[in-house]
């Protein structure tokens, strides 16, 4: 079967010909429909960039991305985007913020749209303008939004970033239970700082080195689902999986520290 989203020898250099800047490097890898990918590595290796290159708003310097075989070159309605500053428009409520997404994709009415601010624990606060609202909340309105859209493809870059402990754990599993219901067989690309998160909702964990990100490893996660996580925490192949891309990660960091301490002399 050919894959939904193929990455193909991708590199992103990010200013002018004469100080390009390499961010990504060579990342080629094929996700297929309804596969749940999660993204891990260090701090400004390029995952918020391969999400805006996967959303069309950024374009590779070389190499090819395809969605169901045609190369993206713009954002559509196919893929669902969630960001990590919630994005929301400011003079909207939240209700309206979602209302109006809803719109875009199908006639909803405004009860269509407080069902999703209902999901996420929010229709109280429906009448409140992003500027209202904490962080975690606001973040919990983009996230509703992305939901309501029902899209085959979503991108999400560190949505749980902001959300408090609780709603992170109740959110991530209402993505789990959203990912499998609905017209489409859901593609979720999602990256993530924090390796339980990743380790807890994805297939399989792409892992990429320290800036110019280049895959450094593709983790397959073969734990049965539904997952449990009081389970899955003591389940000795859970640790095993978690210190080894730990390890990866740290390995890393420490390769890069080396490398600044060899080239300043320190
Ligand atoms: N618009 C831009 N113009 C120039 N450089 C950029 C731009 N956006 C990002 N960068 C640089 O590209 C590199 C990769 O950034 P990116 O945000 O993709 O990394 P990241 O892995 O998502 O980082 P983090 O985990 O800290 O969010 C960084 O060095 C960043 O400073």
């Amino acid at each position: 079967m050919e894959a939904l989203l193929q990455l193909e020898a991708v590199s992103l250099a990010y200013g002018n010909n004469a100080s390009n800047r390499l961010v990504l490097s060579d990342v080629t890898v094929d996700v297929k429909e309804g596969e749940f990918i999660t993204v891990v590595g260090p701090s400004g290796c390029g995952k918020s960039s391969t999400i805006g290159l996967l959303a069309g708003l950024l374009t590779p310097t070389s190499g090819t991305i395809r969605l169901q075989g045609t190369p993206i070159t713009r954002p559509g309605p196919d893929r669902a985007v969630v960001f990590q500053d919630y994005s929301l428009f400011p003079w909207m409520t939240a209700l309206e913020n979602i209302h109006f997404a809803l719109q875009q994709v199908r006639k909803a009415t405004r009860e269509e749209a407080l069902q999703y601010l209902h999901l996420v624990g929010l229709s109280e606060a429906k009448d409140k303008y992003p500027g209202e609202l904490s962080g975690g909340m606001r973040q919990r309105v983009a996230i509703a939004r992305a939901f309501a859209v029902d899209a085959p493809v979503y991108l999400m870059d560190e949505p749980f970033g902001a959300v408090d402990a609780k709603n992170r754990i109740y959110l991530q599993d209402l993505l789990l239970r959203l990912w499998k219901t609905g017209e489409h067989s859901k593609t979720i690309f999602l990256v993530t700082h924090d390796i339980d998160e990743a380790l807890y909702l994805g297939d399989r964990i792409i892992i990429f080195t320290p800036s110019p990100g280049r895959i450094r490893r593709i983790v397959e996660v073969s734990f049965t689902r539904p997952r449990t996580r009081a389970y899955l925490v003591h389940d000795p192949a859970y640790i095993q999986l978690r210190n080894e891309i730990l390890s990866l990660l740290q390995d890393d960091l420490i390769g890069e520290l080396e490398l600044v301490e060899g080239g300043t002399g320190i």
